[in-house]
């Protein structure tokens, strides 16, 4: 078992996420003994330079091969840049990015390598997080929400919420805090909403040469073009029964659905296209919840947001109102869940993944390679 530098059950856990929008690398502490957070600490984003971007979406989608070598290394590199600046770390929760996912066919790939990273910096780490959930069956993702287990009972919410985060793909946690455990049975239901801002961000950078639709200034000033949203939520996906999650470019088509329309409308639309997922979504869970939490980088634009407050029947406000950071949630997330798999505690379960059984998924790499 894993001890703490301290000597006590609390671990001081540095995770780090690189997220599908593949802007950079978010990383950030967590103090718990894996059930419950103690405390949140410091934390740093390190963006990644536009060539590592070229290298990181030139080998989306593939499994193997010289791009995957060259995104690894990437990200093994600024991984190793950005967590070296933590100190008295006790453990690593290292997700890497996932350049393909499918579940059901080929599996699922994070590249990253923790056992190089465990030497680099003299710390355990917790990495490969998904693998083992999909090898028993599992859609891999999404993993957040036993953290979001935990971060319900941190504020104290005493009736059902929902946590949704906005980044390249959206995905939702259903939380009942009154369970005692989020593998107890009706405490969690998670799963992919749709696209977030992926579709987005892509259509920005086609046509605009920008990021992305900063504060929602494009879709502001256009015209959501219904036909077109029909026809994406006509999509399969939204009424298929979760677990279920997504791959960034399962819907990379949308950007078709928007092909002949001005930039302002094409954006506008695009950006209904994630609320009103989200808001298929909802139809799916086991009651309505109190509120739903928004974290990820979607929060900050706030034609979404409006988007969201319209279509949804309860209060949609940002993590940021409860006390929480909507801009480290996920690299967090990652920080408690290596100390669940370092101390042998479940990470997934049937309703977050769908998977048969409770999985504790994560490989743990010495520093020694032992
Ligand atoms: N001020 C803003 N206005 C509009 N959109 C924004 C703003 N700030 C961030 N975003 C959007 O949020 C995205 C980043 O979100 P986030 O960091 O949550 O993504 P991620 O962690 O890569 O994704 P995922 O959760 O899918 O792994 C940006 O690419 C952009 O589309
Ligand atoms: C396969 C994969 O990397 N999925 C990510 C992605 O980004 C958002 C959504 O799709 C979610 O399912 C997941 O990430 C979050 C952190 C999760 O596992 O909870």
């Amino acid at each position: 078992m894993l001890k703490a530098k301290s000597g006590k059950d609390t671990l001081r856990a540095l995770g780090a996420m690189s997220g599908t929008s593949l802007d950079g690398v978010d990383a950030a502490i967590v103090e718990t003994d894996g059930t419950v957070i103690t405390g949140f600490g410091a934390h740093a984003y390190r963006p990644y330079t536009g060539a590592e971007r070229q290298c990181l979406t030139a080998a989306l989608g593939q499994w193997f091969g010289p791009q995957v070598e060259a995104a690894t290394d990437v990200i093994d590199a600024v991984h190793q840049e950005v967590l070296s600046d933590f100190p008295d770390v006790d453990l690593i929760g290292f997700h890497g990015q996932t350049l393909a996912h499918d579940p059901r066919g080929r599996g699922t790939l994070q590249v990253g390598n923790g056992a190089v990273l465990a030497q680099a910096l003299g710390v355990p780490v917790v990495s490969d997080f998904r693998s083992s959930d999909v090898e028993l069956g599992g859609e891999g993702a999404p993993l957040a929400p036993f953290f979001h287990f935990a971060c319900a009972k941190w504020i104290g919410a005493q009736a059902p919420l929902c946590f949704l985060n906005l980044g390249g793909v959206g995905n939702i946690t259903w939380v009942d805090p009154r369970q005692p455990a989020p593998e107890a049975e009706g405490a969690l239901l998670a799963f992919d909403t749709g696209p977030a801002n992926a579709p987005l961000n892509d259509l920005m950078r086609e046509r605009l040469g920008l990021d992305c639709d900063f504060d929602g200034s494009i879709a502001m000033q256009g015209t959501v073009e219904t036909g077109a949203l029909e026809l994406f939520l006509a999509e399969a996906y939204f009424s298929k029964i979760p677990p279920k999650s997504l791959d960034r470019n399962d819907f990379s088509e949308m950007i078709e659905l928007v092909r002949e329309l001005s930039d302002a409308d094409a954006a506008a639309t695009l950006t209904a296209m994630c609320a009103t997922g989200v808001a298929a979504g909802m139809t799916h869970l086991p009651a309505p919840p109190e509120k739903v939490l928004v974290t990820g980088g979607g929060r900050k634009n706030p034609v979404l947001m409006e988007m969201l407050r319209v279509s949804l029947d309860c209060p949609v406000v940002p993590v940021e109102d409860v006390g929480l950071d909507g801009d480290m949630l996920e690299a967090q997330a990652f920080a408690y869940l290596a100390v669940r798999v370092a101390k042998g505690l479940p990470t997934s379960c049937p309703s977050t993944t769908g998977v048969g059984a409770l999985v504790g998924g994560g490989l743990l790499s010495q520093p020694d390679g032992k």
